[in-house]
């Protein structure tokens, strides 16, 4: 199996992306991943979608809403940052947005007057410091033997013990299953009135079924106009996400409703 991801290597997303695929490309942005998963370049990609300090990594919703794939699968891992670089002094640190944002006390605390930049992603960060000695990255430890070795100045260094990263795995549409406890779509009701999005969640509440993630993303065509992302704990093999799929396109009649496939939940430790 190959699959595309976040690189270059030794980012979280390479991590993730190793547990479902033997050979590993790297691209350096999400959208450029689902792209050339959608132009079935690639069996796999793996992008970041939330993160339990940041929350949403927007990129992605945006680049599953505009592109015509199917998910197969979500990974879960634990993420715990280290801070890397060549010697104990330095100017900036480098990293991905999240990892910094997922850093931010420890960073205000220890370092108040070194600069931050934000990079493509955390082992970008990591090739920054290796080339430059006022340059320190944040990214996972096994990056200071990867290559030119960099010190481990500290570790552990996210704001929250419990930081974890969800990662969805998606493949070319037609892959798209109805096997698997979660399902994720995107709807775009084209629509704005009291109780529309009451009556997307009563779809599922009135058929018992639980959502585990529901958010609002700018449709980018108005201020104001939105589309929704909704995690739903059961499968498209049940009836009851079926029917509720069914009334939420009616609801939708305006717009459109992506159904991204039902997938099951793998945890990755390391
Ligand atoms: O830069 C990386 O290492 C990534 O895989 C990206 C990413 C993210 O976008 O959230 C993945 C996991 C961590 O939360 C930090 C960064």
């Amino acid at each position: 199996m190959r699959a595309v991801t976040l690189g270059p290597a030794g980012t979280y997303s390479h991590r993730a992306a190793r547990a479902v695929a033997e050979e590993v490309a790297f691209r350096e942005s999400v959208t450029a991943i689902v792209e050339a998963v959608a132009d079935g370049k690639f069996e796999r990609g793996v992008v970041p979608i939330e993160n339990s300090i940041e929350g949403s990594v927007t990129e992605s919703l945006d680049a599953l809403a505009d592109r015509e794939v199917a998910v197969t699968r979500e990974i879960v891992t634990p993420i715990r940052h280290a801070l890397l670089a060549q010697g104990a002094e330095f100017d900036v640190v480098a990293s991905h947005s999240q990892a910094l944002a997922q850093c931010r006390s420890f960073l205000e605390s220890e370092y108040p007057d070194v600069g931050q930049e934000a990079v493509a992603s955390t082992a970008r960060g990591v090739e920054r410091a290796r080339e430059d000695p006022t340059v320190a990255a944040i990214g996972h430890p096994d990056n200071a033997t990867n290559g030119v070795e960099l010190q481990v100045l500290a570790e552990d260094i996210q704001d929250r013990s419990s930081n974890a990263t969800r990662f969805l795995v998606v493949a070319p549409v037609a892959e798209r299953s109805e096997a698997g406890g979660k399902t994720t779509l995107v709807v775009y009701p084209n629509a704005n009135y009291p109780g529309l999005l009451l009556e997307l969640l009563e779809a599922f509440a009135e058929r018992d079924i639980n959502l585990s993630r529901a958010e609002s993303r700018p449709s980018g065509r108005r201020l104001g106009d939105y589309l929704f992302h909704f995690d739903a704990e059961a499968g498209l093999y049940e009836e009851r996400t079926r029917e509720a799929i069914e009334e939420i396109e009616e609801i939708a009649e305006n717009g459109w409703v992506r159904v991204l496939g039902s997938y099951d939940t793998m945890h990755v430790l390391y």
